[in-house]
């Protein structure tokens, strides 16, 4: 006999959802959560609890003292603590877990977090975790929200769909294999390409909007997204790609391939520099339309930290661009092949990249400019000692000194980091408008 699923209704007067850890997401899943009429109780340290109290007095979920509390009491829990945490404190709540419940949690790398719950939770609770493929402060309509069911019945994940569906993202159902895969290949090389620009002004003491030898649109997204990496917090970032062991041949092969261009610059071997380019090109972008293309330098434009009204552009040699998708040509990557899972930040990234190789002759352009103009190269040197040392120390597994190196950085661009957000998040909004635009256009074309 079939039998009827519960409404959401049903299921809200049914079911606790218990967040533990409510930092920046934990914090906007509960909101969003409990907004919807969901009963929603949270925690995050114990020690902060009275502080906490008065942090979260107005909101519409429940603050309680522990994680133990919201496992007893919660049919569906979700771990959005720091990844580096993961195990150790589903250690200290997992066997609290209240028989039969659901749970998941929201680190961005699933292999370990996975572990952590099969290593630490009684056999009779559910396995369904989830990774929403944005930042806290972007509107999750139309973003990806991974869901990855590893140990739960049809009516568990029914349950969790029904829950996740407030916040009306694109649900992408993938195992923790390929979830971590895919997100090695599009955030964790994305960021090393943001983090080793923002150290590399950094080095040379150089914000980019304040020369003009950076003007432009290309110049512009390059710093908006860099300065927004460096105001989101560390842990984000190191968990991210330390933990997950795919991210650490990505980030390898990015700097090596940086090291090798930037080699075949300042050697002169335009020739050779130009068919390693172009096979790479046809091999990651064979199918874009030139006409159809994602971005252009006048939507970029208008997103300058730059003070200045811009002059005369100076053509850069866009070492970063060129070595992304000469890595992705080396390790058989597609970007668009995950465009489904990906995130603004990367989205963005890629849009740049298409654009520098497939408009006009940029591309060609931008070789001639490597090979024969010096005005980049101790940037580019820079850059290319940048990539190599955030390589180092993601493959090395060092928390510390990836949180030394990125705060030092991060330091350097405090004074700037509060507009360049802001300026950050409307060239992302009008971005992700144009995305969704096209996608709707495309749509609308189908029979
Ligand atoms: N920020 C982002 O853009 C995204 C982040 N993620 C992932 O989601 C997870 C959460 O990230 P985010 O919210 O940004 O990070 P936050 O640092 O803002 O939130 C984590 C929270 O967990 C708290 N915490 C630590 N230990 C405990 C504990 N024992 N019990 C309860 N709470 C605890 C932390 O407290 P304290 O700070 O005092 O240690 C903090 O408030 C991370 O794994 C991150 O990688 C996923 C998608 C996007
Ligand atoms: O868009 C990006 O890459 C971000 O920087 C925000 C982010 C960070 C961590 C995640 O797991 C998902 C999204």
């Amino acid at each position: 006999m079939e039998h009827t699923k519960p409404s959401i209704k049903q299921l809200q007067e049914q079911k606790v959802i218990g967040i533990i850890g409510l930092g920046d997401m934990g914090c906007l899943y509960a909101r969003r959560f409990s907004q919807a009429g969901w009963r929603v109780v949270g925690c995050d340290r114990e020690d902060l609890y009275e502080t906490n109290k008065t942090k979260f007095a107005n909101e519409s979920f429940e603050l309680l003292k522990n994680g133990h509390l919201v496992s007893r009491l919660a049919d569906y829990i979700i771990y959005s603590v720091e990844a580096e945490n993961i195990n150790r404190i589903v250690s200290l709540y997992g066997p609290s877990t209240k028989i039969g419940a659901i749970v998941g949690g929201q680190t961005s790398c699933k292999g370990p977090e996975i572990a952590a719950f099969e290593g630490h939770l009684p056999s009779d609770n559910k396995i369904i975790s989830l990774h929403s493929l944005h930042g806290p402060k972007v509107n999750t309509v139309g973003q990806p929200l991974v869901i990855v069911r590893h140990r739960a019945s049809d009516e568990d994940l029914y349950f969790v769909e029904q829950l996740v569906s407030c916040l009306q993202s694109k649900k992408v159902l993938l195992s923790a294999k390929e979830h971590d895969r895919i997100t090695a290949d599009t955030q964790a090389v994305t960021h090393a390409a943001f983090l080793s620009m923002g150290t590399a002004w950094s080095a040379i003491n150089q914000y980019p909007w304040e020369t003009p030898r950076w003007v432009g649109g290309i110049e512009n997204a390059k710093a908006n997204i860099s300065m927004r990496i460096y105001s989101n917090k560390w842990h984000v970032y190191a968990g991210l790609a330390i933990t997950n062991p795919s991210a650490h041949e990505q980030v390898l092969m990015y700097s090596q391939s940086v090291s090798e261009l930037f080699t075949l610059m300042i050697s002169g071997e335009e020739a050779v520099l130009r068919e390693r380019l172009h096979k790479a090109k046809d091999f990651v972008f064979h199918h874009v339309d030139e006409n159809d293309l994602l971005l252009d330098d006048n939507i970029l434009d208008r997103y300058s930290l730059s003070k200045e009204p811009p002059g005369g552009k100076q053509p850069n040699s866009h070492l970063s661009l060129l070595a992304i998708v000469d890595s992705w040509f080396r390790l058989g990557i597609i970007p668009y092949d995950h465009i489904i899972c990906s995130t603004p930040l990367f989205r963005i990234f890629l849009g740049v990249t298409e654009y520098l190789f497939c408009r006009g002759n940029l591309l060609d352009e931008c070789i001639k400019v490597a090979v024969s103009d010096t005005t980049f190269r101790h940037d580019d040197l820079n850059f290319t000692m940048a990539s190599s040392n955030w390589a180092n120390i993601i493959s090395f597994g060092n928390f510390d000194l990836y949180r030394r190196e990125f705060e030092k950085t991060q330091e350097f661009f405090k004074p700037m980091l509060t507009e360049a957000n802001a300026l950050g998040n409307q060239m992302i909004k009008t971005i992700l408008d144009r995305v969704r635009e096209k996608e709707a256009a495309a749509d609308a074309k189908i029979p």
